[in-house]
């Protein structure tokens, strides 16, 4: 609803009183509390507010969120075009263009009929802290600028703690830690790799590390694998010049970087918005942020002459061990539940009811 005030929601802390609206990254290090989203196509809103508390997510209220019906999520590639899409970045691997890349597609359902209208993704972020909850779960809410995003990320994209970065990049997924192979290390390696050499650009000079590698965290209805990478930024780099190195996030693209995104440009018929972009917070004040990577993302988009949609995205990093099929149940497993929750036929029993 384009009357909802403009909010910004992140883990235990919530902030209202929006004060101004900026595309700069350099905004990040002047003052105040931000709340940032950056496309994963590279447009990005900076909103500062005044007013941060912390507060936890509320309970949902009844009826306050009308998502979707289960049966209406059309995808933009289905099973013939994504596993298409894979043995075609297999064929990229094979020629020696690319070592990685992540493939993936967007989600979209109509919003129901009136409640369309008032859809809050508040609300749609009351139900994901119980039916999905995520380290990096937030709302940002600011319908006048076109962003109305609920997330539910496990993946850290970026901590900065005054000079300190770090990126905590996530690659290997399956139901159990028991489904994870070689080839799921071997992916997550070649991205951590990538975002050593991403942050090296902006860093201090040695000072990039690998504290943790290929850790398996669980998360609600799988696991990962997730590394840490710590840098101590350069004296001359601020919040501009570490998105300029870094984005988008590695493991959304795959290796070599800059042709991972052409091959993805050919193969994906989407954009991909929000997702896979970047999501979180700044606190100029204190030289402290976190921005997600804006997976298990949804938003919400007006600007369709059929009405409101809700989207949501899910993908894969390719290797050359890929089967598409495989491929294919990894994107399928990483949306069933948090589908299931905007949908409502999520139940706590931990089953979805359709
Ligand atoms: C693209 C997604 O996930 C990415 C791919 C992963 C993988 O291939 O194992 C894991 C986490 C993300 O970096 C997604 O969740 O939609």
């Amino acid at each position: 609803m384009h009357d909802l005030p403009p909010l910004a929601r992140f883990g235990g802390l919530v902030a209202s009183d929006l004060r101004d609206v900026t595309s700069d990254p350099a905004a990040l290090d002047s003052a105040g509390f931000w709340a940032v989203t950056a496309d994963f196509e590279g447009g990005l809103v900076c909103a500062r507010f005044g007013d941060v508390r912390t507060e936890p997510v509320p309970a949902p209220v009844p009826g306050a969120w009308h998502g979707p019906s289960a049966g209406d999520w059309t995808s933009s590639m289905d099973r013939a075009a994504y596993t298409a899409g894979v043995r075609r970045i297999r064929e990229h691997i094979a020629a020696g263009d690319v070592y990685q890349a992540n493939l993936c597609r967007v989600l979209t359902a109509p919003l129901p009929d009136r409640a369309g209208a008032r859809a809050d993704v508040d609300a749609l972020t009351a139900l994901l802290a119980r039916g999905n909850p995520a380290p990096y779960a937030g709302t940002i809410r600011l319908p006048a600028h076109g962003v109305e995003i609920a997330t539910a990320s496990p993946e850290l994209y970026l901590r900065r703690d005054g000079r300190t970065v770090e990126s905590g990049p996530i690659k290997g997924t399956g139901r159990t830690a028991g489904d994870l192979l070689e080839k799921d290390h071997a992916e997550n390696v070649m991205i951590v790799d990538l975002v050593r050499n991403d942050l090296g650009r902006v860093a201090v000079a040695g000072s990039v590390t690998v504290p943790e590698l290929c850790v398996v965290e669980p998360h609600p209805g799988l696991v990962h694998l997730v590394s840490t990478v710590r840098a101590a930024l350069a004296p001359r780099a601020g919040w501009a010049e570490l998105l300029g190195a870094t984005f988008p996030p590695g493991s959304v693209t795959g290796a070599p970087k800059s042709s991972a995104l052409a091959i993805i440009e050919a193969l994906e018929t989407a954009p991909r918005g929000p997702y896979c972009g970047g999501i979180g917070w700044v606190d100029a004040d204190r030289g402290t942020g976190e921005l997600a990577v804006g997976i298990r993302t949804f938003w919400i988009d007006r600007a369709l002459p059929g009405g409101p949609v809700l989207r949501f995205g899910t993908g894969a990093g390719i290797t050359w061990g890929s089967d598409p099929e495989r491929e294919w149940a990894e994107t399928e497993l990483k949306a069933s539940r948090l589908l299931a929750v905007a949908s409502g036929t999520y139940r706590e029993t931990g089953r979805t009811a359709s």
